[in-house]
């Protein structure tokens, strides 16, 4: 290394005082993390198999040009797939492996969309055929929705499948340049198939968008077929970020696939060119969104939490100001502003670690119910994908970007690891749907709902206490000192009655409106609003219910009591205009929950980094100088900038050319009037 001597990297613990402070048994905290014994074993074990593995390296992907990025995302799938062969490795292990290689490659669009879709709405036989192939690599398959012209509005694609009773065929085609396919993932350059929506169009009737599996790549040589146009759409935000994913365009020209190819477990067309639907709902059809929904949901404390990490660690070792009297600099993590942007993000990270669990459970439930024929919690279900998917990712990218900024200049090195997570992570609010549009849905899913419990008819789940809607627009808080803001049922009633009042005054203007669609648009700022209430109730609720049960471990309960209370406080203080505009809260009653939330920030302190230790990020997974489990910050941040390319010459490329001539003044000579 220049400059300085090589520190021994393994004898150092930086941190070390701040881990012999805590308060809790860390190794059970990063059991229930993990999600159980197994879970944390499994996670263990790929994170060090990842990490210890040459080919997963992922120092240069902020400098190297995104043909080589993309390149290196291709060999490091391959090699990949090659242990999973090898190693036998189950469907949890390669889930992992794929989580800790962190960077986005085909093969998550293959697996997560492609074959979820195809098992979904493929019938048995369909299933057979395709299944066994893409289970095997032998075809990759994409997810081609999407077009230049419509992404939200699904209903308004406008790629055809028109139906050729003469040829038993569908054709498909790209009538206009608004209809070309953009932005499918793996589709650029990695995909043989596609999984293309398209109108479906048979004896000259409309009948909506359905999917249809379109060979677009020939399999000898990977060259498109014919009539088929298929490329990268280009770069995207960011160094490294989602530029290792090949996001594609497509268009038909009139290519024919077979009858077949149409996923016909919904709906299906005969041979005589008749359109029969099944009587499951055609929303079924948008099973691969909610499955990758809920994978969002359940990943967003994943990115949150290696955010939080890399700042509480860096804001521990970092000292600024008040050192006088031989005594050592103050530890950033000890100023309370500091404290105000940084905890609250902490306990974010555990709550959606824990309605990520619920997520999980929420949707094999669904999975089972639909299995049986019932599809009555749908509706619901969809609310909280969407809804959750919403909050969390707007949530998450905002964290991470707060926790670049409190690490100061430094993270905005590429060296700390936040800019590239932020930009892989950011588009995560755009894709599987706008996080506005998604909470609109939430909005009509609970003005139906209030509809349906004016006519007497009881919500279930997370809707459940709109059923006491009289109730909570009409009780006053009782809060009258800040510790009365610890008792959980006080917490719950503010957050549902806060979500209630403000769905019910949305529904009443909506109601009262001549024009109800209208009315919608009109009012949509506030029906936003009145999503996010809800969904931060049921946040705030799995939270509460979580933190009220006996766990292993000493003091893991009482952290997670804290926290819990920590980030429904943050809410509530952030959101105070709502709890105040809906008349249940008062000015007192918000003051009181301020100066609660400062002193649970008290017992959070001494904690922290053993708090985010227990997330038991690896260093590889990091990939943060800040960050670094050992708190050497400064050795690496130095020994990483000696390894810039810029830095590989003493004097750089483009002296001669460039600079030489400005410093000795032969670009102007003497007369220049500068
Ligand atoms: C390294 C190598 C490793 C090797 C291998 C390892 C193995 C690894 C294994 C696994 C890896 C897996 C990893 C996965 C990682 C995934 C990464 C994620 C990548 C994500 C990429 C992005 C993909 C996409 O973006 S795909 C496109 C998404 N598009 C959208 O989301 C569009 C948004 N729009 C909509 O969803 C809808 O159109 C709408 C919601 C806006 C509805 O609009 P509307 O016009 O109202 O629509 P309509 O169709 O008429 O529907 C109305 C009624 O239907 C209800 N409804 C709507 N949606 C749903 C739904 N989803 N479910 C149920 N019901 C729904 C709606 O509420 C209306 O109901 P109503 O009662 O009639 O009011
Ligand atoms: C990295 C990445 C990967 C992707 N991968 C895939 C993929 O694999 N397959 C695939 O099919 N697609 C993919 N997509 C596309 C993605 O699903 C869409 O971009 C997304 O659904 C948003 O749709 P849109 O682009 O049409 O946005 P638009 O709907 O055009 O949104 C633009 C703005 O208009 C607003 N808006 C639109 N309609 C309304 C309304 N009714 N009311 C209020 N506001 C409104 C939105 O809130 C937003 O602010 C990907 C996108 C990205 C960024």
């Amino acid at each position: 290394m220049e400059g300085i001597e090589e520190r021994g990297v393994k004898e150092v613990d930086y941190l070390a005082e701040e881990r012999a402070g805590a308060q809790f048994h860390v190794h059970s905290m990063k059991i229930f993390l993990a999600g159980g014994q197994h879970e944390y074993e499994v996670s263990t074990r790929i994170a060090n198999l990842v990490a210890n593995d040459p080919v997963f390296a992922k120092e240069d992907r902020a400098r190297i040009s995104r043909k080589e990025l993309y390149k290196n995302s291709l060999k490091k799938a391959g090699h990949a797939w090659k242990i999973i062969l090898e190693k036998g490795l189950t469907e949890e292990e390669s889930m992992r492996m794929r989580a800790f290689i962190d960077e986005p490659n085909y093969t998550d669009l293959h697996w997560g969309m492609f074959i979820t879709a195809l098992k979904g709405q493929a019938t048995e036989e369909q299933q057979h055929k395709w299944l066994r192939q893409a289970y095997k690599l032998a075809i990759i398959g994409c997810y081609a929705q999407t077009e230049l012209g419509h992404g939200s509005n699904v209903q308004g694609l406008e790629t055809t499948a028109t139906f050729d009773p003469s040829t038993d065929e569908f054709v498909l085609n790209s009538p206009t340049l608004t209809s070309t396919k953009w932005w499918p993932g793996g589709l650029g350059k990695a995909s043989t198939h596609a999984l293309v929506y398209a109108r479906l169009i048979t004896d000259s009737q409309d009948y909506g968008v359905h999917a249809f599996i379109a060979q677009i790549r020939s399999l000898d040589d990977h060259i498109p077929l014919p009539n088929v146009t298929v490329g990268d759409i280009g770069v995207k935000f960011g160094n490294g970020g989602y530029n290792s994913m090949d996001n594609g365009l497509l268009r038909f020209d009139h290519v024919r696939i077979p009858r077949e190819n149409m996923l016909m477990k919904l709906a299906r067309v005969t041979e005589q060119g008749k359109y029969e639907r099944s009587n499951k709902p055609r929303q079924l059809g948008y099973g691969a969104m909610v499955y990758i929904r809920q994978g969002i949901v359940a990943e967003a404390s994943v990115y949150l939490s290696r955010a939080v990490t890399i700042a509480v660690r860096y804001s521990a070792v970092r000292r600024q100001f008040g050192g006088k009297d031989d005594k050592a600099e103050v530890q950033v993590i000890d100023y309370r502003t500091q404290q105000h942007r940084l905890f609250p993000l902490l306990a974010t990270a555990y709550a959606y670690r824990i309605v990520g669990f619920w997520m999980k459970w929420l949707y094999a439930d669904v999975t089972e119910r639909l299995n049986n024929n019932d599809f009555s919690n749908l509706p619901e279900v969809h609310a909280c994908t969407a809804g959750l998917k919403s909050i969390t990712t707007s949530v998450t990218a905002d964290g991470i970007e707060q926790c670049r900024k409190l690490c100061g200049g430094h993270g905005y090195l590429c060296a700390s690891g936040l800019p590239e997570l932020y930009a892989a992570y950011v588009p995560a609010c755009t894709y599987e749907g706008d996080n506005t549009i998604l909470l609109l849905q939430v909005a009509r899913f609970l003005l139906k709902t209030l509809t349906q419990v004016a006519s007497g008819t009881k919500p279930v789940g997370t809707a459940a206490y709109l059923g006491n809607v009289q109730h909570l627009t009409s009780v006053n808080c009782e809060v009258s000192q800040g510790k009365d803001w610890l008792n959980p049922s006080v917490l719950l009633e503010a957050f549902e009655a806060r979500s209630a009042r403000m769905a019910v005054a949305c529904a009443m203007h909506v109601a009262e409106a001549p024009d109800s669609e209208l009315a919608f648009e009109e009012l949509s700022p506030e029906l936003v609003e009145a999503a996010r209430a809800h969904c931060q109730l049921i946040v705030v609720s799995k939270f509460i219910e979580q933190a009220q049960k006996d766990l292993p471990g000493e003091g893991v309960k009482q952290q997670l009591e804290v926290l819990c209370n920590l980030y429904a406080l943050s809410l509530l203080t952030t959101h105070s205009s709502d709890f105040l505009a809906t008349g249940y809260l008062t000015g007192t009653q918000v003051s009181h929950a301020k100066d609660q939330q400062k002193a649970l920030f008290s017992c959070v302190r001494p904690n922290a980094v053993a708090l985010v230790d227990a997330f038991d990020h690896t260093d590889h997974y990091l990939g943060s100088a800040l960050g670094r489990y050992d708190g050497d910050v400064y050795t690496h941040l130095y020994k990483g900038a000696w390894k810039d390319p810029l830095n590989e010459s003493v004097v750089t490329e483009g002296y001669h050319e460039y600079l030489r001539p400005v410093l000795t003044q032969q670009l102007w000579g003497p007369t220049s009037k500068l």
